[in-house]
């Protein structure tokens, strides 16, 4: 596990601290790749994304042919020059018509070359990284359900979108760049030593500062673009949460508070940016210095290495293009190896999530399957505890019979929704085992476990799409009119006519169009379509108006029949009317019978029971 990155933590949150440091140092569940060295990022990189590495031997080729073309310039001018303009008898015109020939081919050639090499470029490196994109994504959903509660989701949306994007830009445009400069600097020092060992040494002894300390830089770059990428994740998390809580932000008006932390969100990326930027310039101006040196040296000593015969005019200006040649690229380099840094970063980050185990394995087609008819469940010996924390449910051994109607009760925290998510599994118990109809849950299919098993939660998530599409989800084959046979079979069907648009109604944003009741119906339309045989239902607690409520109470009255129900009840009624109920306190059951006899029960010193305390206080609650 990784010690950095965009973690749940406010990086605001110590104001003694500088928040740049305290964000390279933040712990976070997903990895963050930071321990993956830049050549295996890259190889784990062509991993991911093969799509980059297809055809690489040609574009290679054409980058080659480009370089030399580009050589071959001040080779012509130096040959019209010496050989054709000074030549022995005069100006031989046919020479200089050969070489400006020549040279205008390979300005043709290069030009070709580097168009095609950039185009084959631009279509490996965007296929390449749609597929990382993709399987970035789909991981995401693969995530420990525990590792995505924790993990601030604009940081996770960062890590698929803007760090890929930073991977793009380098691949398309910093690696053609790199593969053309390595080319060239190579090929002009090559040149150059045909012509003048010793204004070779020179512009290379000129840059040798600059090369020495690359490795340096490099090092200091990648650590602070790593800072970077992290602070663009908790700058988009800091934007997207109160974008999502719009409503909480304006009814309690701390709209200021909210925009203090964007606003150090910014200067946090601000900062890092700026610290990054700041070693670039200075690498760039370095690079500068080289260059100015290796230009003036070139032409003193050439001009005084001519003077003496050593070396003609001609080779002297072809000397002071292959510089140029030389110069440009190194100090672009440097350039390209921020751009490489930030998309090293990036691309870490996509990695670090791709290698996130997911949490849960699908045993996949050679699982079992769970056959149809209400269905029996056992949790035998079942703790469980959250990633770093304590345990919060111990040692449950239960059986809840096949058909049966089960209300699983407690005090907020007792560990009744942590039950439902083993029960589903949305998650695996530490130990013990939780069997349906005699068999480990975790040797299920998950195909056949999502159709025979179905969570309603309080608040079902719906779609920006329309009340047709939503209720779908529950089985997406099903036809307009089983759609409408199955809200009729709820009691639903004038509900559902009373709509403006009826089943095409469109629902909003998390379904926001219609009211938190409305949204409660399309989430048991949508587990009644499923048709499961094991429902579990997190009970609202959301005051509805008393027609809705009873609506809903028909309704999930109708759903339970003929499966094996378990309700997480809110209100003590649906405790009543439950076969039987389960009492949770502090993570273990402590009470499990009928309403009647558990109201009853009473303690060591005549104390009332836990059920009979939840049930009084409910009594008092609803009087009021
Ligand atoms: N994702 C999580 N990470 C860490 N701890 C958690 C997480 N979810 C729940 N817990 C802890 O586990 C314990 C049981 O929580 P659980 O949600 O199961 O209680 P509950 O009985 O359903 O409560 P409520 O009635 O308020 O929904 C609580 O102490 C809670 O703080």
């Amino acid at each position: 596990m990784s010690t950095s990155t965009d973690s749940g933590t406010d990086p605001t949150a110590d104001p003694t601290t500088d928040p740049v440091e305290q964000l390279a140092a933040e712990g976070t569940s997903v990895e963050s790749g930071d321990e993956i060295g830049a050549w295996a990022t890259m190889r784990q990189g062509l991993v991911h994304s093969p799509e980059l590495a297809e055809g690489f031997g040609l574009t290679l080729f054409l980058a080659l042919v480009g370089t030399g073309g580009r050589v071959v310039v001040p080779v012509a001018v130096q040959q019209t020059l010496d050989r054709g303009i000074n030549a022995p008898g005069g100006i031989d015109y046919g020479f200089v018509g050969q070489m400006a020939l020549l040279a205008g081919l390979a300005i043709v050639l290069t030009g070709a070359s580097s168009y095609l090499m950039t185009a084959r470029l631009f279509t490996s490196a965007e296929r390449g990284l749609a597929t990382l994109r993709t399987k970035a994504f789909r991981h995401v959903h693969d995530l420990p359900l525990l590792t995505q509660n924790t993990e601030r989701r604009g940081a996770l949306v960062s890590r698929v979108t803007s760090d890929v994007d930073q991977v793009s830009q380098f691949v398309v445009f910093g690696l053609v760049f790199g593969i053309i400069s390595v080319g060239q600097v190579l090929l002009a020092t090559v040149v150059m030593l045909v012509y003048s060992w010793e204004l070779t040494l020179l512009v290379w002894v000129c840059f040798a500062p600059l090369f020495i300390s690359l490795r340096y830089f490099q090092r200091r770059l990648s650590l602070a673009y790593g800072v970077v990428r992290r602070s663009v994740g908790s700058m988009l998390s800091a934007i997207s949460e109160p974008v999502v809580g719009a409503v909480t932000v304006r009814t309690y008006a701390i709209e200021e508070r909210t925009q203090q932390r964007i606003d150090e969100a910014i200067r946090v990326n601000q900062a890092a940016s700026t610290r990054a930027q700041g070693l670039t310039a200075f690498s760039f101006s370095l690079g500068g210095v080289s260059a100015g040196l290796a230009n003036a040296g070139v032409l003193i000593l050439g001009i005084w290495l001519g003077l003496d015969g050593g070396i003609t005019s001609g080779q002297v200006l072809a000397f002071a293009f292959l510089v140029t040649l030389f110069v440009g690229p190194v100090q672009m380099g440097t350039q390209v190896l921020t751009d490489a840094q930030n998309a090293i970063a990036g691309w870490r980050r996509v990695i670090g999530i791709l290698d996130t185990p997911a949490d849960l394995d699908d045993p996949g087609p050679s699982g079992s399957s769970l056959s149809r008819g209400a269905m029996d469940v056992t949790f035998e010996d079942v703790s469980f505890g959250y990633p770093g924390g304590t345990l919060v449910l111990r040692e449950v051994d239960q059986h809840l019979a096949s058909g049966s109607r089960i209300a699983v009760v407690g005090e907020t925290g007792s560990g009744k929704t942590t039950f439902a998510k083993l029960l589903t599994r949305l998650m695996d118990p530490t130990s013990g085992r939780v069997l349906l109809d005699g068999v480990d849950v975790r040797e299920v299919e998950f195909a056949s476990l999502r159709r025979r098993v179905v969570l309603v939660p309080q608040e079902g998530f719906l779609f920006d799409s329309s009340l047709l599409d939503n209720v779908r989800y529950g089985d997406l084959d099903a036809t307009r009119a089983q759609v409408v046979a199955a809200a009729t079979e709820l009691g639903l069907g004038d509900w559902l006519e009373g709509l403006p648009h009826g089943l095409d109604t469109r629902v909003g944003q998390r379904g926001e169009s219609l009211s938190a009741g409305e949204r409660q119906l399309v989430a048991l339309l949508r587990a009644h379509l499923a048709d499961p045989d094991l429902l579990v239902l997190d009970e609202a607690t959301s005051a509805v108006d008393p027609a809705l409520e009873m609506r809903i109470g028909r309704a999930l009255e109708r759903l339970m029949s003929g499966r094996t129900s378990v309700t997480i009840a809110h209100r003590l009624s649906t405790a009543e009317q439950a076969d039987e109920v389960i009492v949770f306190d502090r993570g273990r059951v402590v009470q499990r019978g009928h309403h009647a006899a558990l109201v009853q029960e009473r303690l060591e010193g005549d104390e009332p029971s836990v059920y009979a305390r939840l049930h009084a206080s409910w009594v008092a609650q609803q009087a009021l």
